[in-house]
């Protein structure tokens, strides 16, 4: 095992994902090299196909590369998993419909064997974190997409994990309800000091959210530019009109223009 710095949360050096297909092998991931430091917010870009989801996967041990090597918090993604390294957050909120939100959010620290009394306490916080206290005794049907998606947030964050890896968690919501989260997001983020890595097909979303932009290309599935963000760490909404995040947002869609197809 082998530690790059202190500070590496995920080290991926030429990882390569290639999975066996009826058509034939499908490079996903091709030679992808990553850096993330503990507390960087990093936003994953591009077409469908490119790889974020599985770049995702790998992190959380779902799937294995074949090639090149990654390390989770200076560990093996398995070793990681077993650690409880990181919280996961999925594209639909995924919550048991037959469980109330406290139970929903309680379900790893069951696993985990945590005391009544620790779950409890573990509940309340998150819920507080999220804005929803008062609704855990609800069930999730008996809330808005929002406030479902929210739900899932602090079951992830329940087991304070230093790394999130949430996977287009606002995709389904609209506009205003979207930068409402992203704004709490952000709050979170820096109230927590936690490593987040976020899959978004957004340019204003990723821009607005991360401090490390990773933008991303299909067939094969590679990573084409890393944008450091310029950005203060304080971002009211409106800083997504000034000349800085315009910026950014224009050199994030020039990589995706350059990456893209046209052909299908
Ligand atoms: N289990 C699998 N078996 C075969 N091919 C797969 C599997 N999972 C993903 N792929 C393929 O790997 C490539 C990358 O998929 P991935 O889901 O990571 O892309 P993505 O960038 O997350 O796309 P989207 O934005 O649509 O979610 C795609 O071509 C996909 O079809």
């Amino acid at each position: 095992m082998s530690m790059t710095s202190n500070s590496s949360v995920v080290s991926a050096k030429d990882l390569c994902l290639t999975f066996e297909t009826n058509d034939g092998p499908v490079n996903a991931l091709s030679n992808v090299n990553l850096e993330i430091t503990k507390g960087d917010f990093v936003s994953f870009i591009g077409p469908s196909g490119c790889g974020k989801t599985t770049f995702l996967r790998v992190i959380a041990d779902l799937e294995r590369n074949t090639g090149g090597t990654i390390t989770v918090n200076g560990m093996t993604p398995e070793e990681a998993r077993r650690a409880r390294a990181y919280g996961y957050v999925f594209q639909a909120a995924a919550l048991y419909p037959w469980r109330t939100i406290e139970k929903n959010i309680a379900l790893p620290l069951e696993i985990m064997g945590y005391s009544a009394a620790e779950m409890q306490k573990r509940i309340a916080e998150t819920l507080e974190l999220v804005n929803l206290s008062g609704f855990g005794k609800k069930f999730p049907w008996q809330l808005s997409g929002g406030m479902q998606q929210r739900a899932s947030i602090a079951r992830a964050l329940a087991f304070d994990a230093d790394l999130l890896l949430m996977d287009e968690p606002f995709g389904a919501l609209d506009e205003i309800v979207r930068d409402h989260l992203n704004e709490q997001l952000l709050k979170l983020w820096a109230r927590t000091e936690k490593t987040i890595c976020f899959v978004t097909h957004s340019i204003p979303e990723a821009v607005y959210l991360s401090t490390k932009i990773v933008v991303m290309s299909p067939r094969p599935g590679r990573v084409t530019d890393v944008i450091d963000s310029t950005l203060p760490k304080e971002r009211p909404l409106d800083i997504r009109e000034t000349p800085e995040f315009l910026a950014i947002a224009h050199r994030v869609r020039e990589g995706l223009r350059a990456g893209h197809s046209y052909d299908e």
